[in-house]
């Protein structure tokens, strides 16, 4: 994995400031002239995107309440290799702590096509905690975007699976290059957001299955889900505005994150 963001000063914020896990990112690169390229292209498609899903299918033709309203502007990109049939990525949601709440990914796919899979997150209501509601496999070929659009993260679990046998691709060979673009919110810069007990700046998450708070933020220590490192038990509701945006943001509107009365930490 190779990460990429626009500027220099940039890299060197995310190599020093910026938490993955507990730890920092060694290798984070500028940028390519070539990439800038690419990502203009795929800010106008995501956009357009959005605009056409908002119309067409949001309530009211509008944005999901905590959806940013500015225009989707990408200026981080993760690049990801899977060399050969059985490189894979297991179930999973994006972080949103520098990307906050709703946020849009585009993701290009180059080289060899694989398949992507798409399952709902089912809400524990009660005992019962079934997880099974079938997954969406999704064709990915060569020079596609796919893009995740502001209910993802939130609602949706995705996986790139292993496979028996790829087609090799002309260029590519064995290899699949998948570019994820994002947008870092300068407002949630670790400099700006909680700290845990431990001293480190806190994860951004959403309720996932909990049926009473599903959909609610909170700031929480890493370790919550780091397998096999400890931490402290931090946690705290996130207050966001309408628009997604934390209280030390300009402009911020008041917090549209409130507890239902009587509500409990997860
Ligand atoms: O390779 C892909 O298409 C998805 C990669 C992914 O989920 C990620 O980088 O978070
Ligand atoms: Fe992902």
């Amino acid at each position: 994995m190779r990460f990429y963001v626009d500027s220099l000063d940039e890299a060197q914020e995310q190599k020093t400031k910026y938490v993955y896990n507990g730890s920092y990112i060694a290798d984070v690169a500028q940028t390519t002239p070539e990439m800038l390229k690419v990502s203009a292209l795929v800010r106008a498609a995501v956009n357009e995107e959005i605009q056409h899903r908002t119309r067409r299918f949001y309530p009211d033709g509008r944005k999901l309440k905590f959806q940013s309203p500015e225009e989707w502007q990408p200026n981080a990109s993760f690049v990801n290799s899977y060399d050969g049939p059985k490189e894979s990525v297991g179930y999973h949601s994006d972080q949103l702590t520098y990307l906050g709440p709703r946020a849009v990914i585009g993701s290009l796919s180059l080289g060899v096509a694989r398949e992507f899979r798409v399952r709902r997150i089912v809400p524990n209501v009660g005992a019962s905690s079934a997880d099974s509601q079938g997954q969406i496999a999704i064709h990915l070929p060569h020079n596609s975007l796919l893009v995740m659009h502001a209910e993802m993260q939130e609602e949706w679990k995705h996986s790139v699976a292993p496979v028996q046998a790829i087609d090799p691709h002309p260029l590519a060979g064995n290899k699949r290059l998948n570019v994820t673009y994002r947008c870092y919110k300068e407002y949630l810069h670790p400099k700006y957001t909680p700290r845990c007990k431990c001293d480190v700046p806190a994860v951004l998450r959403c309720v996932q299955k909990r049926a009473a708070t599903r959909g609610r933020y909170m700031w929480m220590c890493h370790s919550g889900y780091t397998p096999g490192q400890t931490g402290c038990s931090y946690f705290e509701w996130a207050a966001f505005d309408d628009d997604g945006r934390p209280p030390w943001a300009e402009g911020y509107k008041g917090n549209a994150n409130v507890p239902a009365a009587g509500s409990e930490a997860p």
